[in-house]
């Protein structure tokens, strides 16, 4: 009969303990192969092999209805004696050789991986596609003992996948809300190789719809592939960044005169978990440029304070509500607010280390902003030390190409800031050379940029819904341009501080901090424009 083409989008293995109650499983099976499931595993774990059977065989006859391919979860026998498409089969189940042996090279077989090593071997034994995980804690297995995955994980395996032909699904604590961070933020830093769908069996088989939970997931996975394939540069971030023009610095900048009016005129709010010695100056350079700022904390308030917000800056200066910035960061993701990260001295302690692994792994930033000890911690480079907050040292011998590499990794715009700012969006990485060096004399310029960032990236969503229709990538984490919003941030802070310190008022770093917001508040697009010193640099 030949092997079986298979689409891995949405990958339902079965669980039958897990039904809500009084849900027949031959129903809800039905309704979610009706909601766009493209494939189903029978998994079984404590029953006969007569009743193993039974199911498999009534499940098939459902999914030979709707041309749905059918795999068996670790018995060979019973993909045997059903018919079925193939097995998937763990690390401890029966080798894949031997597996091989007995099914022939037409039968699909699967296996689990959780390393890049075991991805490794799973290609050269010739698996057809691979389940990676866990991703996440689940409550459907005992996945204790492993170490959750994280989308960077799953990024790390599907390197090794890249052009191997080897298909891949993620499994593991996958839901609606973490789907599209999950698919953003697992493509492979170098290969951009990307899943080739999710498996799930808690998302849709505990659903009382589970058409219309299979259909929502269907969704968001259908989005994120079409945009991959239709993607022109496939190393950019946001596909939907597609520039209206071509982005020259000239261009870029009069899009950021562009944000500045945007926020002038709707006023967005940003939500900002940041630090207590610069509360209040955030509070204030928000309120300068004319947007609101609201400096929630409490996990239960942030929940419900997602659906009105503009943008999310969480900033772990002081890291006092890790619940606050896991919940409210959660809620940006699901509700497609952008997210600024701004992980204040990350690479200072173990701990600090810690709480970034953990809020990265639970939500996407859409940027992070940090200064060269900061990104050095999150790229991995030694190149640069922290002291406390600051930077030790000049910076990286390349930073255009340390930036453009941490946005590809990490699937975000990447700021980093000092004497010159580098910005990019995994595709184009601008340098731009404004400020004053008062800046490195008041306490909170850093987180304050942060906060711009943030207003401005709210900016660049709003300016988006404007002007187009409703946004068709359910996948798309934000909608706008997030490359113009970071840098619409980092231009205003830095031009008005050249603007600040150039007043004959300012003696020193007391008057410059009364300065800079006074001319954070009268900074005009026009000013702006003939101030900007930006250029594109080439990786
Ligand atoms: C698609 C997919 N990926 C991974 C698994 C886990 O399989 P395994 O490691 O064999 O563990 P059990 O399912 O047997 O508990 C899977 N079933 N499906
Ligand atoms: C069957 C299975 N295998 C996993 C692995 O990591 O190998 S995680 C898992 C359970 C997946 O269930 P849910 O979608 O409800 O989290």
């Amino acid at each position: 009969m030949g092997k079986a083409t298979i689409d891995y989008s949405l990958y339902l293995v079965t669980g039958r303990e897990f039904l809500p109650p009084g849900k027949d499983y031959y129903e809800s099976l039905e309704e979610s192969l009706q909601g766009g499931v493209t494939v189903v595993q029978v998994r079984e774990k404590n029953i006969d092999t007569g009743k193993f059977i039974e199911i498999a065989r009534r499940t098939k006859e459902i999914t030979d209805k709707y041309g749905v391919p059918l795999l068996i979860n670790d018995r060979i026998d019973v993909h045997l004696a059903v018919g079925s498409h193939g097995i998937h089969i763990g690390q401890t189940d029966m080798p894949l050789p031997l597996a091989r042996t007995l099914l022939g090279p037409d039968a699909i077989i699967g296996l689990s991986v959780s390393t890049p090593s075991e991805a490794q071997l799973a290609v050269q034994q010739g698996a057809d596609y691979v389940g990676i995980g866990p991703v996440w804690a689940t409550g459907s297995k005992d996945v204790s003992a492993k170490v959750k995955l994280a989308p960077e994980g799953v990024g790390r395996v599907l390197e090794i996948l890249a052009g191997t032909g080897v298909e891949a699904v993620a499994i593991g604590g996958i839901h609606l809300p973490n789907l599209a961070q999950l698919l953003h933020g697992s493509i492979s830093p170098t290969s951009r190789n990307h899943l080739s769908g999710i498996a799930t069996i808690s998302d849709i088989v505990g659903s009382p719809t589970p058409k219309d939970a299979a259909a929502a997931l269907r969704a968001v996975v259908d989005s994120f592939k079409r945009a991959r394939k239709s993607l022109g540069n496939p190393s950019s971030v946001f596909s939907l960044s597609s520039p209206e023009e071509p982005r020259s610095a000239e261009s870029l900048i009069r899009q950021v005169g562009v944000l500045m009016e945007v926020v002038r005129k709707h006023t967005p709010l940003v939500h900002q978990i940041t630090n207590n010695v610069v509360i209040n100056d955030s509070a204030n350079a928000t309120l300068a440029v004319g947007a609101s700022p609201i400096m929630a904390t409490n996990a239960r308030d942030v929940a419900d304070l997602s659906k009105v917000i503009g943008a999310l800056l969480i900033n772990f200066g002081t890291i006092t509500d890790k619940e606050g910035m896991l919940v409210a960061g959660r809620q940006a993701n699901v509700n497609r607010k952008p997210l600024v990260f701004d992980p204040v001295a990350v690479g200072a302690t173990a701990y600090r280390r810690e709480a970034s692994r953990e809020l990265l792994s639970h939500w996407q930033p859409t940027v992070i902003k940090g200064n060269a000890a900061e990104i050095g911690a999150l790229a991995e480079s030694n190149e640069v030390l922290s002291r406390g907050v600051d930077s030790v040292g000049s910076g990286f011998t390349d930073p255009a190409k340390v930036v453009k590499a941490l946005a590809q990794k990490r699937a975000a715009v990447v700021v980093l800031t000092g004497v010159e700012d580098y910005i990019s969006d995994g595709e184009i990485v601008l340098k731009a050379s404004n400020g004053h060096e008062l800046l490195g004399n008041i306490t909170g310029s850093g987180c304050m940029t942060g906060t711009l960032v943030a207003t401005f990236c709210a900016a660049a969503r709003l300016h988006y819904l404007a002007s187009k229709e409703p946004f068709e990538d359910l996948s798309q984490l934000v909608q706008g341009d997030m490359l113009v919003g970071a840098l619409a941030g980092v231009l205003v802070m830095t031009v008005a501080a050249e603007v600040a310190a150039a007043r004959g008022d300012v003696k020193g770093p007391g008057t410059f901090r009364s300065a800079l917001l006074d001319e954070l508040y009268n900074l005009r697009p026009e000013v702006l424009a003939q101030r900007a010193n930006v250029t594109v640099v080439q990786v």
